[in-house]
């Protein structure tokens, strides 16, 4: 089956990244995840990462870059992930959809939540760009 994609962003707010508990489905619930949602058809999955974050959390934000690799989900899906900043007065992010409770991660707080297994390599990932 063609893999489909699924994008993550990495909301930062200079060293402190948003994280985001899920409310369903009730398998995922409770365990933390980066924003984002499955690439549309036709849709490039910047775009996607921008509508997503903006559908899920109410916000207007930007898509800095890419954080290399590639994080097998359940088939077809595969997390790609992007670091991202809100745009300037787009207010605080607000879990409208999908999500119960957003919470800011300083330095040394990236681990006090209880990430999905799937994301925790990705979070890896953006925690050693953030110490870079
Ligand atoms: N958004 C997001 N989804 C993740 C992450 N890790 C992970 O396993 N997933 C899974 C959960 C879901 O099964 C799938 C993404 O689905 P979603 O429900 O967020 O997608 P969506 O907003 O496009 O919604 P829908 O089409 O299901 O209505 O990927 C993650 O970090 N972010």
């Amino acid at each position: 089956m063609t893999e489909r994609i699924v994008v993550g962003a990495a909301v930062l707010d200079g060293e402190r990244l948003l994280a985001a508990r899920r409310s369903a489905p009730e398998e995922l619930a409770g365990r933390w995840e980066l924003p984002g949602g499955k690439v549309e058809p036709g849709e490039t999955p910047e775009a996607a990462l921008v509508r997503e974050l903006r559908e899920e959390l109410g916000v207007d934000a930007e898509v800095i870059e890419r954080v290399p690799g590639a994080w097998p989900l359940k088939s077809p899906y595969v997390l790609h992930v992007w670091t991202a900043r809100l745009l300037p007065g787009t207010g605080e992010p607000k879990p409208l959809e999908d999500h119960d409770e957003l919470r800011w991660l300083g330095p040394g707080e990236l681990w006090d939540v209880d990430w999905l297994d799937q994301d925790v390599p990705a979070v890896r990932e953006v925690a050693a760009r953030l110490r870079s």
